[in-house]
């Protein structure tokens, strides 16, 4: 197994819930969590709604920022103000791949946003990117010319994983991105991940409720619990010896 290339260390998040006259606030903190990922593993994030799976995944995508903790990547600390770092390494596979898009814009325009915010790359370069991005998730370059409505579902998912490996990150999180799709829309969609994923050495962090979908597709499991991370380790002695209780009630009850 390959070395530990990023480290997320005591990573918290406060959410200020306001009091009203009728009722009192009560904070959420999510964390600290800890945890590290490896080139080319799948790292599942298991937990009950409101555990904080989707905070930790924007706090990595840099949607938010936490309120204490760093990431280190190949050992040095990236600053979580270094939004550059955060797009172009950490990417989202959006759970909604049709409402992610812009019914207003064609596809190719969507596509080239990444590279014009966040690469050097000249018109004629960014076309050859969007186009070998585009056949790199089975399309073709002519749907650049396509708007969103004109796609099936599934092959609004491909552009969404096209959108999210643009940049070329070394970490995609995929947030309940596969449950909404049908069994076999979704087994070719985890197929082309699953390539992807070895052609490219890419990290994924897989958040589901799908118990058979995170046993077939994971390396490693992390238990949250309340904000916290309750349990963590490789896939196959988490599913064969549970130690805490959250995640022995996690295994029975997740969708089958
Ligand atoms: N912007 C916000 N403002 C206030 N509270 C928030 C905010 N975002 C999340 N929370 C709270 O943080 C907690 C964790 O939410 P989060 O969405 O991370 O959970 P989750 O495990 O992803 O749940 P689900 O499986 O339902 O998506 C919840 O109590 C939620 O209400």
């Amino acid at each position: 197994m390959s070395v530990e290339f990023i480290r997320i260390n005591e990573l918290t998040k406060c959410y200020k819930d306001k009091a009203h006259w009728f009722k009192k606030g009560k904070d959420v903190t999510i964390g600290p969590v800890t945890f590290g990922l490896k080139k080319g593993e799948t790292l599942a994030i298991v937990g009950d709604a409101g555990s904080g799976k989707s905070t930790i995944a924007r706090l990595l995508a840099a949607a938010e920022a936490p309120d204490s903790g760093y990431l280190t990547h190949n050992g040095v600390a990236v600053d979580w103000s270094d939004t550059s770092f955060f797009c172009k390494n950490i990417r989202l596979i959006f759970q909604d791949a049709q409402k992610s898009l812009n019914p207003t814009i064609k596809i190719g325009e969507q596509l080239e946003q990444p590279l014009i915010f966040n690469t050097k790359l000249d018109a004629e370069e960014r076309q050859v990117k969007i186009n070998s991005s585009l056949r790199m998730v089975g399309l073709l370059p002519e749907h650049a010319e396509y708007y969103p409505h004109m796609f099936s579902g599934g092959q609004a998912q491909r552009i969404g994983i096209a959108r999210a490996l643009i940049l070329d990150p070394e970490v995609v999180i995929i947030d309940e991105a596969l449950s909404p799709l049908d069994p076999s829309l979704r087994a070719q969609v985890i197929n082309l991940l699953l390539e992807l994923q070895q052609q490219h050495q890419l990290t994924y962090i897989l958040i589901s409720h799908h118990i058979t979908l995170i046993k077939y597709l994971s390396d490693r499991i992390l238990v949250m619990d309340d904000g916290k991370i309750v349990e963590q380790g490789e896939i196959t002695s988490v599913f064969a010896n549970p130690v805490h209780d959250k995640t022995k009630k996690l295994l029975h009850s997740l969708d089958m």
